[in-house]
């Protein structure tokens, strides 16, 4: 039962702890962590500077393993999954906007929206639209010729999240999407986020410190002392 529920869920965290060793010390970051979050729904991790936030997203990426409990992304428990079904989940289901921007420094902006397309192992029929789209969505059409150094940080960070739902992933983690935005781009992106999660079914979790952004969300996790309060 606990399975089928489970195997419907964007994304399911069953216990899960974390244990960093440093030295002879071993600091205990995640103490029991559960949370489930289904297709379409938007969740905000919120919680104070060294929490856990950024640790949890790894784990859920994929990133990282648990020292104990599990993590169930679109039904798959991640540490059974074989090296085929981690790289696809990886390339196709599960999109990463992280803090570093993981663009490709020598490509525009449209040739790094096209290489996660591409990773995706999509058709390529189908990409010039799509492309197009996304950055046309984060507000960089008109710079998608240019290259990252030509860009500004918040724009680096628009293209980043126009590269990461261009495949349209299942579940989409977001690490501070909006730090480098202005508050008119920010309400942009959520708006965007908004529409993926209604006609795209797109699973969104993302961390933000910003109190405006939280009230759009269906829940709200808080991370305290290592767990959800
Ligand atoms: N690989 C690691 N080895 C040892 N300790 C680590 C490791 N990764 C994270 N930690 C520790 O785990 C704690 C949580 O870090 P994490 O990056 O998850 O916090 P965060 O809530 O994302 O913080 P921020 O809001 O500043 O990004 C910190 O004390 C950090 O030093």
């Amino acid at each position: 039962m606990a399975e089928l529920q489970a195997s419907s869920l964007a994304v399911s965290v069953i216990g899960v702890h974390k244990r960093f060793r440093n030295g002879s010390a071993e600091v205990h970051v995640l103490k029991g962590v559960d949370f489930s979050l289904a297709p379409g729904q938007l969740a905000m991790l919120k919680g104070r500077s060294g929490s856990g936030k950024t640790t949890l997203m790894n784990l859920i990426g994929g990133l990282d393993v648990p020292s104990e409990g599990s993590v169930i992304v679109n039904g798959l428990e991640l540490h059974k999954l074989n090296d085929k079904e981690r790289t696809r989940m990886r390339r196709r289901d599960v999109a990463f906007v992280f803090q570093s921007f993981a663009l490709h420094p020598l490509m525009t902006a449209w040739e790094n929206v096209e290489l996660g397309m591409r990773m995706a192992g999509l058709p390529s029929a189908q990409w010039a639209d799509r492309i197009e789209y996304c950055l046309e969505q984060v507000g960089m059409a008109e710079r998608a010729q240019h290259r990252p150094y030509e860009l500004s940080g918040g724009e680096q960070q628009r293209v980043a999240i126009a590269k990461a739902i261009a495949p349209g992933p299942r579940l989409l983690l977001a690490d501070e999407p909006t730090a480098e935005l202005d508050t008119k781009m920010s309400a942009r992106v959520l708006s965007l986020f908004q529409s993926l999660r209604v006609e795209e079914k797109m699973a969104i979790l993302m961390t933000t410190h910003d109190q405006t952004m939280l009230e759009v969300a269906d829940h709200v996790l808080e991370m305290e002392s290592g767990k959800l309060a």
